[in-house]
């Protein structure tokens, strides 16, 4: 049985916490004394007009900071619509006022109070049943705690509960004590967010507002791996191959580059200056000439080797950087070892990053903190991989043709592999992914996506990764192309519903996409 929770008066209850898990949002704040408090709306059996309230401490509110954040993004545009009277009126009680309730119900109310000062005294003699009685703390239900000690309301109705109806919430009172300070929710969410950012693997990665308190949303959930939504397969590792010619020691210890049979490069840009034989440039010439299998032909290895200058290494040969072939990486059925160069993007992020508030209507976004190569890795892309269906009805259901998007269609080899629209997948960044996702566009980027595998049997998940097209220097913004279009493809006129673009660059399209 749940156990009934000592409300306090003027106790210390910071370590009591209220559970996530019964919260259905938060309705107001005030302030009280010098607390900053919210107004908890729990989860009800059913639809009531009077689902149980209660109001906490933000202390109290460590674990539903997500509820928090939605509060005061949707206050923070209610205050700007909020009629003059209501702002301004001279009338209004301080931000500690109590919210209009039925006052037949004040005295009992009032006398529970007072029991409960009684029951606290032990932690604060200050408090007696003498006590000038606080505002009331809960309405139309009583505060329990589960089995792990969480509190929360329950529904609960009798003449000793205060009853206020849903629709009459936020009364006149609360919306005046909606002005009051929010700045404990706000660093509490700020350090919220930066936990979770510190334990992303890789580098460290920063997080930087200099125009409000805004923090990015909490909701938004860091992970290093694609998520697999329903209906969304990956081939089975069974179909990975590894290389088999190779070996860790072709050359100066680092597998794969020296190899011109390299079984992971089998579909990769053949490496025309490496085909020398007379015999093999007819044979290849008359492949090129018929559409016939590339596959035998000498290829390119896509990054440049250790011992080359030392900003070099690593990096995308000039080949890749100026072309939107695929790479093809080994990996760990290879026989090549860990230390083959062909791995690169799989072993993550190693440059360090910072999240910004961009501060020009392009809401946040991500630059570096050190100087980057041209060619140099960043990033993938991570997110719940989803169908096109469901892509298309997350995309329907965004309130608003302006909100930002966050999906990245998986159709590099569409064409090729005679993949049908409606069975490519989708990359959404929205809700899981990682610091890419705050990548702007710009119509003169400094970055470009690139097509990586690790299973050239599998043309339907594969990662995206960005690579600096050109040397960024420390704490530029980082930015790609959101248009991803092939060598020579052409570019749709915009439509009605194209986005403005607001990259600035001097060749700026003026759309994003259409
Ligand atoms: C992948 S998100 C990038 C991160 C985003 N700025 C944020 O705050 O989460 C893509 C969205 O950012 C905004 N955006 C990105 N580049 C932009 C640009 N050049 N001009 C205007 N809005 C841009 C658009 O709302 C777009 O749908």
């Amino acid at each position: 049985m749940p156990s009934k929770v000592v409300i306090p008066v003027n106790g210390n209850m910071s370590s009591r916490r209220v559970s996530v898990q019964k919260v259905d949002s938060i309705l107001s704040n005030r302030v009280k004394g010098n607390d900053e408090q919210y107004l908890v709306r729990w989860t009800a059996p059913s639809a009531s007009t009077n689902p149980p309230l209660s109001w906490h401490s933000i202390h109290e509110l460590a674990r539903c900071l997500e509820h928090v954040q939605d509060y005061l993004e949707s206050r923070q545009k209610s205050l700007k619509t909020l009629p003059a009277h209501v702002q301004t009126s001279k009338k209004r009680k301080s931000p500690d006022s109590e919210p209009e309730f039925d006052r037949g119900t004040s005295r009992v109310v009032d006398r529970r109070l007072e029991e409960t000062g009684r029951t606290s005294m032990s932690r604060s003699p200050s408090v007696s049943s003498t006590s000038p009685v606080g505002p009331i703390d809960v309405y139309n239900g009583v505060l329990e705690t589960d089995s792990n000690g969480f509190v929360f309301c329950r529904s609960e109705l009798g003449p000793e509960i205060a009853q206020i109806k849903i629709e009459h919430v936020p009364t006149p009172e609360m919306l005046r004590a909606q002005r009051s300070k929010v700045d404990h929710a706000d660093i509490l969410i700020r350090a919220e967010y930066s936990r979770r950012l510190h334990v992303v693997p890789g580098e460290k990665i920063h997080l930087v507002n200099i125009y409000d308190s805004a923090t990015p949303s909490l909701r938004f959930r860091y992970i290093a791996d694609y998520v697999l939504g329903d209906g969304v397969f990956k081939a089975d590792l069974d179909t990975q191959e590894g290389c088999q010619k190779c070996s860790p020691h072709m050359g100066r210890d680092i597998g794969c580059e020296y190899t011109k049979r390299c079984g992971c490069l089998e579909y990769a840009a053949v490496n025309e200056a490496a085909i020398t034989e007379p015999e093999m440039r007819s044979e290849y010439d008359k492949a090129k000439a018929t559409g016939g299998s590339l596959v035998n032909f000498p290829k390119r290895f896509p990054y440049y080797a250790e011992g080359t200058k030392r900003q070099r290494a690593g990096t995308l040969v000039p080949f890749y950087l100026d072309s939107r072939r695929p790479i093809y990486e080994c990996n760990d059925k290879c026989r090549c070892g860990p230390l083959c160069r062909n791995k690169n993007v799989q072993f993550g992020r190693s440059v360090q990053v910072e999240i910004f508030k961009t501060g020009s209507g392009r809401g946040w976004g991500l630059r570096c903190k050190q100087p980057l190569y041209q060619g140099q890795f960043i990033d993938t892309y991570r997110g719940e991989i989803i169908t096109d269906t469901e892509a298309s009805r997350r995309e329907a259901a965004a309130d608003s043709k302006t909100k930002a998007s966050y999906l990245y269609s998986l159709d590099k080899f569409a064409e090729s592999e005679g993949i049908d629209d409606a069975d490519i997948y989708v990359v959404d960044g929205e809700f899981m992914g990682g610091p890419t996702k705050f990548m702007n566009h710009c119509c003169e980027p400094n970055c470009r996506q690139y097509t990586v595998s690790y299973n050239k049997h599998d043309p339907r998940v594969y990662d995206i990764a960005f690579f600096a097209c050109r040397d960024i220097p420390a704490g530029e913004e980082l930015t790609f192309d959101y248009l991803d279009k092939e060598e020579g493809e052409e570019i749709d006129d915009p439509g009605q519903d194209a986005i403005p673009c607001l990259c600035g660059a001097a060749k700026c399209r003026k759309w994003l996409w259409t």
